[in-house]
């Protein structure tokens, strides 16, 4: 079932810039997508597309099969959910992290019983509950990050939208992120941005390869990865850390 589809999508910020060409893409429950190309080639752009925070100026954005509009967005708002790179600015210092948890079921108007919706994002990002007495200030990068998350959790969305969510933390605690999202893989899907190959093989079976806002490769990342069909992804793997084999 594809969950979330850009269909011929164009997209500029303004009039005579092209930031995405022609993308089309599919994201099929249970199969983790990921997105890998130099900088600027627009993966960021695409996410936020893919989140409905931008509107593509023509081609389609489908959620759950639908069409993403006025009528859809509320139910997209749920359905995905974002993890961005830095947990040190995506967290707001003055609130505990039991109102960064309900703040969202909050905005969405969800009727849940939010200390126990608390207590379950705190355990499926494997904090303890006493984590939601206290502030993003006393926690380390690693776990800030699970507390991100966790606030993307609450929702229960189907899709996690991750913008190169573990390199702003160091290599082991990168190693338990990654399995964090591996165990979460067993719920929801995700469509994960980086620059790290490790990370994306580890987690995700399809890879979608851009250069300058175009799709120039897309298929099983193994196959990609060990026979690059396209130069430009070939010269991407070279510039790119090394996979550990
Ligand atoms: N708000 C904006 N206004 C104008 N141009 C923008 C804006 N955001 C991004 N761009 C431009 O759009 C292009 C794609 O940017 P985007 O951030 O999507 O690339 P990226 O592949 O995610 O890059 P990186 O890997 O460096 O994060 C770049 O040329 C960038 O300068």
């Amino acid at each position: 079932m594809s969950l979330l589809a850009l269909e011929q999508v164009h997209f500029g910020f303004s009039r005579g810039t092209k930031v995405l060409r022609d993308v089309s893409l599919s994201v099929t429950q249970g199969q983790n997508l990921g997105i890998v190309g130099e900088s600027g080639s627009g993966k960021s752009t695409l996410l936020r597309l893919l989140l409905g925070l931008a509107a593509p100026q023509t081609g389609r954005v489908l959620s759950a099969g639908q069409p993403l509009d006025r009528s859809t967005m509320q139910a997209h708002r749920r359905f995905v959910q974002p993890v961005f790179q830095d947990p040190y600015t995506s967290l707001d210092p003055r609130m505990t992290v039991r109102q960064i948890l309900t703040e969202p079921l909050r905005a969405l108007g969800l009727a849940a019983d939010p200390e126990a919706e608390v207590l379950r994002a705190l355990s499926a990002v494997r904090l303890l509950p006493e984590a939601a007495d206290r502030r993003p200030r006393d926690f380390s990068g690693g776990q800030r990050q699970r507390i991100a998350i966790a606030r993307a959790l609450i929702a229960r969305p189907k899709v996690l939208l991750a913008d190169e969510p573990v390199s702003a933390l160091d290599l082991s605690t990168r190693a338990s992120l990654i399995d964090l999202f591996a165990a979460l893989s067993q719920q929801l899907t995700l469509v994960l941005v980086s620059h790290d190959l490790a990370v994306i093989a580890a987690l995700c079976p399809s890879l979608v390869v851009m250069e300058q806002g175009r799709i120039v490769e897309t298929g099983p990342t193994r196959q990609i990865l060990d026979a690059p069909a396209h130069a430009y992804t070939r010269r991407l793997l070279a510039s790119l850390p090394r996979l550990p084999r």
